[in-house]
């Protein structure tokens, strides 16, 4: 691929632009080809699908129509130069393994690819390998398209595709699917309403980044072909832009404050054109395709896109069907097959087509020369092996006296330099470096290329990067092991200097002046707690390959790279001992799993098998399960391909770390239950995470007795329930200690996203009015079809006396006042909402009898609040309310007043009232009567009882029973 892409970068197009006659080879074609251009340019002309682009209704024919004959058969040719171009540059790839200019043919390797249609979430802020290992599983709710439909509208709602943005993680196939596109186009196979396909890789465009170019005079550059294009046949052409990689550009785009160009030739910078291409002031017709790693993706705003899709890699079939292609011989690809689905986690890599690259290098390797050895299970033994298969091919290309599986000892420098450029840029997050990060690691570009063998497969071209993040990491993983065995004390403390002399921290004594350098067990648990400290999990793969080096095995297949180490049984065992027990409290549950692949690269299947007896086992609250083994459930539950009906901290036999480690598992059940847990960010992180997921499973959610919930947790719950993917139902949050703040979040996400949350439980959360109030803001929603409102009973005896009577004065007016304010409210929010159980008031627990003053004044508060809260139900046109129970509440008559006014309403359809004990006299039943008198068709049940309503009460009700019109049944 690298070798094609060579055709295209700027010096060969110099030579070819400063060299006309070479330009008569590359215009080259038969005669049958220009047919076909004539054509297809014909074609296109008269029967471009009205509405498929402006210019090629009125543009083509106007130019169409004052084109002479010879104008017109100059441009044909053209089309048909550049096709032919374009097939050359792309019908081959060089995927790092063949001697330049061998290229695979693309159409006999290329696998169909899963795109989708949207993008999952997360993708940009994880590390890419743990991603795929939670994105392995297709959805079924996604949209799957096919690379040549990217432009194509596929449903009615959709309007005309201009902008495509293609997002996907490194090596997922998306310049594969650029090339794939221009491929088909350039053969004529599809597409045919496009005239010209013009990819511009980004990393290429990084070369003129400070020259002064029109698009026309771009074109001219990156496209050598097109050397005769006017500027008038862009403006009538219908015309696609491809910029293939903009994580790779080192120009910033703004797209608010630039200069506007609408002219082919006017001149301006690279970022400048492209920004206004992108939101069509250039070329308003041309369609534009970015490809890009998520994270980069951020640079083009929405507004400019018509549609996003996101390369995913490879389904189960379609990584059988890349290997089948690969190999002619049946019977290695079908072995090949088999030992993949054989190892979980090569299975789960193959998602990326890059991996399935380096596995069908290894095994094939393996399989077909080396019969002996055995077949990589772990992750550090097929990386291993790769570098290993790197070596010996650049020792069969350049020759040399010893075994092609030895090293010399430049071969070791030079892997040890590439290594440590590999660490520091890890270290920084880096993925992307210059020349001058080369010559730093001392690291020359042309011995780069000399060892083309090893590093023209792992270097990429121009812009250097690693093929793919895993290559750094294990390198990375290397070079520091490496260190290790050297004791190199500098290096190795700085890399752990996080927790150096600490006296009292478990690692003291490591870093003694006497013993500079740690014991292999040390040093890797040290490696471990600085990977687990990690916010996005950067270094989790690199210390996983750190331990799989720490086995002799593994040293072994790297031919002396690395020195032999202390890894004798015992150390080794001790090492093992160390991940089964490392202390990972305050700890993100995603970080704590890596300590179980930590294991599994070291071989210890243990803890693996222990879970799987544990999980066929039918006895599980009763078995002990430890830290480790936590961590190891919570991988499985996650990878499933089942989802869990309930994940349930409690029933789990083990540590509150240990549960507070299953909490990874929340991604893969419909119901968790995490109650009465200490929890930090870390873990509302995953558990946010789960309900933004694509697909996310997640309908049920207790945090009830959560008290470290604090407003920012909230927050991050809030803004995942407002994430499209949520489709959360149920929300219990009882005894919270939610604040007034909370309560907001919690109000703007149900205003935002009020379609899926049905229940929402805040009970015992002693919330104040302004949080009741910020909470009736959903109420609004006329989609809202309340049921039930109910605050739950507390014994009279808890509310009656001196409490409100010792009241002062000024909270009584207080209290009148924030009456009034919500009574507004009331009239201001009309809803209603199905099926939403709603209680906010405060229960009655033993354990805690409200005996000072403030806890009575609050439930005062609440009371007014319930108020108001019946009334915007009971008045709303769209009242569903049917039952309401506000017993045990101090109401007063003044509030039964209040509520009266929402009875008469037409709108009131309450077949229900309970209002049991609550400090109420005869002057609310004559409320009541008046209310039951004006409305008097739907209410069935009234319950009065345990309030002091004297006989005069009893009597203006009497009254009302005595109206033939009353429905009334059952009277308390
Ligand atoms: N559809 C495919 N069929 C077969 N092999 C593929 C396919 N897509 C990708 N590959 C393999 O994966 C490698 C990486 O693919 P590609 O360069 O397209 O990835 P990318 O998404 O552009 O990555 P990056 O973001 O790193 O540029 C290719 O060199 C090839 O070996």
């Amino acid at each position: 691929m690298d070798e094609d892409r060579a055709e295209s970068t700027v010096p060969s197009c110099v030579s070819l632009k400063s060299d006309h006659s070479k330009q008569g080879l590359i215009y080259f074609r038969s005669s049958e080809e220009i047919e076909r251009g004539e054509h297809i340019l014909s074609n296109w002309d008269q029967s471009a699908p009205p509405g498929e682009s402006s210019c090629s209704q009125a543009g083509s024919r106007s130019g169409d129509a004052e084109m002479k004959p010879k104008q017109r058969s100059d441009l044909q040719e053209l089309i048909e130069g550049h096709k032919m171009s374009l097939k050359r540059r792309c019908e081959h790839v060089t995927e790092g393994t063949h001697e330049a200019g061998s290229g695979t043919l693309l159409n006999k390797i290329y696998t169909e690819l899963y795109i989708i249609e949207g993008q999952s979430e997360e993708v940009d802020t994880q590390h890419e390998v743990r991603q795929l290992e939670r994105t392995s599983k297709k959805n079924i709710q996604d949209t799957p398209i096919k690379c040549q439909d990217i432009f194509k509208v596929l449903s009615e709602q959709q309007r005309h595709i201009r902008v495509v943005l293609t997002n996907g993680v490194a090596g997922v196939g998306k310049t594969f699917s650029v090339q794939k596109f221009s491929l088909d186009w350039a053969e004529g196979l599809e597409n045919q309403d496009i005239s010209l396909v013009l990819p511009l890789s980004c990393r290429e465009l990084n070369l003129i980044r400070d020259e002064q170019h029109s698009l026309l005079s771009l074109l001219h550059v990156f496209h050598p072909t097109l050397q005769k294009i006017r500027a008038e046949d862009l403006t009538v052409w219908k015309l696609l832009f491809i910029f293939d990689g903009l994580d790779e550009s080192r120009f910033s785009l703004d797209f608010n404050n630039h200069q506007v160009i609408s002219d082919v030739t006017q001149v301006s910078s690279v970022d400048v054109l492209l920004v206004n291409l992108i939101q069509g002031n250039l070329l308003p017709s041309a369609l534009i395709w970015i490809t890009s790693r998520p994270a980069a993706a951020y640079q083009i705003p929405p507004s400019c896109v018509d549609r996003i899709t996101e390369v995913r890699g490879f389904t189960d079939s379609q990584k059988e069907e890349y290997f089948r292609r690969r190999f002619s011989d049946e019977d290695l690809s079908k072995r090949i097959i088999s030992h993949i689905k054989a190892s979980r986690s090569l299975h789960i890599m193959c998602l990326i087509p890059v991996f399935c690259w380096i596995t069908a290098i290894v095994l094939e390797d393996m399989m077909t020369r080396d019969q002996r050895g055995e077949l990589p299970k772990t992750l550090t033994d097929l990386y291993s092996h790769f570098l290993r298969v790197q070596m010996k091919r650049k020792k069969q290309k350049y020759g040399g006296k010893q075994r092609p599986e030895e090293l010399t000892e430049a071969d070791k420098e030079l892997l040890l330099k590439l290594g440590r450029l590999a660490f520091e840029h890890l270290e920084k997050g880096n993925i992307m470096f210059y020349s001058e990060d080369l010559e730093r690691c001392g690291l020359d570009v042309s011995e780069v290329s000399v060892y083309s063998g090893v590093c023209t497969e792992i270097f990429k071209r121009e812009i250097y990067c690693f093929v793919h993040l895993s290559i750094q990491e294990f390198l990375a993983a290397v070079y520091m092991f490496h260190r290790y065995t050297r004791k190199d004390t500098a290096v190795i403390s700085q890399f752990l200097k996080y927790s150096k002399p600490n006296p009292f921290s478990e690692f003291a004594g490591l870093f003694t002046n006497n013993d500079p350098v740690t014991s292999l067990d040390g040093f890797l648990r040290r490696a471990l707690m600085k990977s687990l400290k990690s916010k996005n999990g950067h270094l989790d793969l690199f210390v996983r390959f750190l331990h799989g080096l720490s086995l002799e095995s593994n040293q072994r297949i790297l031919g002396g790279l690395l020195d032999q180490t202390d890894s004798h049984p015992e150390t080794i065992q001790k090492v093992l001992n160390n991940l089964k027990e490392v202390n990972s409290d305050k700890i993100s549950p995603d970080r704590s799993i890596n300590i179980f692949h930590c294991l599994m690269e070291m071989k210890d299947q243990s803890v693996h098998q222990e879970i799987q007896e544990f999980l066929k086992s039918g006895k599980k609250s009763q078995r002990r399960l430890s830290e480790i083994h936590c961590s190891a459930l919570a991988y499985l539950l996650q990878m499933s391909e089942e989802v869990l009906d309930e994940l349930n901290l409690q029933q789990y036999n083990t540590s509150e770390e240990g549960r507070r480690r299953l909490i990874s598992a929340v991604r893969n059940c419909r119901k968790a239950v995490l109650s009465g847990r200490v929890l930090s960010k870390s873990h509302w992180k995953v558990v946010a995470s789960a309900m933004t997921s694509n697909p996310s499973h997640l309908r049920e959610l207790d945090l009830s007795n959560n008290q470290s919930l604090t407003d920012a947790d909230v927050e991050l719950l809030s803004s995942a329930m407002m994430h499209p993917n949520c489709r959360l139902e149920t929300l219990r949050l009882r005894h919270c200690s939610l604040s007034e703040i909370s309560c907001g979040s919690l109000a703007s996400a149900l205003r935002s996203n009020p379609s899926h949350l049905r229940v929402l439980e805040l009970r015992g959360n002693q919330l104040k009015d302004p949080a009741v109030k910020l909470l009736c803001g959903f109420l609004q929603d006329p989609l809202c079809k309340l049921e039930t409102l109910s605050q739950k009973p507390k014994p009279a005896s808890l509310l009656k006396g001196q409490q409100v009577e010792q009241k002062p004065p000024a909270e009584k007016v207080l209290s009148q006042r924030k009456w009034w304010r919500t009574m507004k409210l009331a009239k201001l929010h009309l809803s209603s909402r199905d099926g939403l159980s709603w209680s906010c008031g405060t229960r009655y627990r033993p354990e805690e009898p409200p005996t000072n003053k403030l806890f009575s004044w609050e439930e005062r508060a609440l009371n007014l609040s319930s108020v108001c809260l019946s009334l915007v139900a009971l008045k709303s046109n769209l009242s569903h309310l049917r039952v309401l129970d506000l017993s045990y509440n101090m109401l007063e008559d003044s509030g039964v007043k209040r509520l009266c006014s929402g009875l008469e309403s037409p709108n009131c359809k309450l077949e229900r009232l309970r209002l049991k004990d609550c400090s109420l006299s005869e002057i609310s039943c004559d409320s009541l009567a008046s209310a039951l008198r004006s409305n008097p068709s739907h209410l069935r049940e009234l319950d009065l009882s345990q309030n002091q309503l004297k006989d005069s009460g009893v009597k203006l009700l009497c009254g009302v029973l005595l109206d033939p019109v009353c429905k009334l049944e059952t009277l308390r």
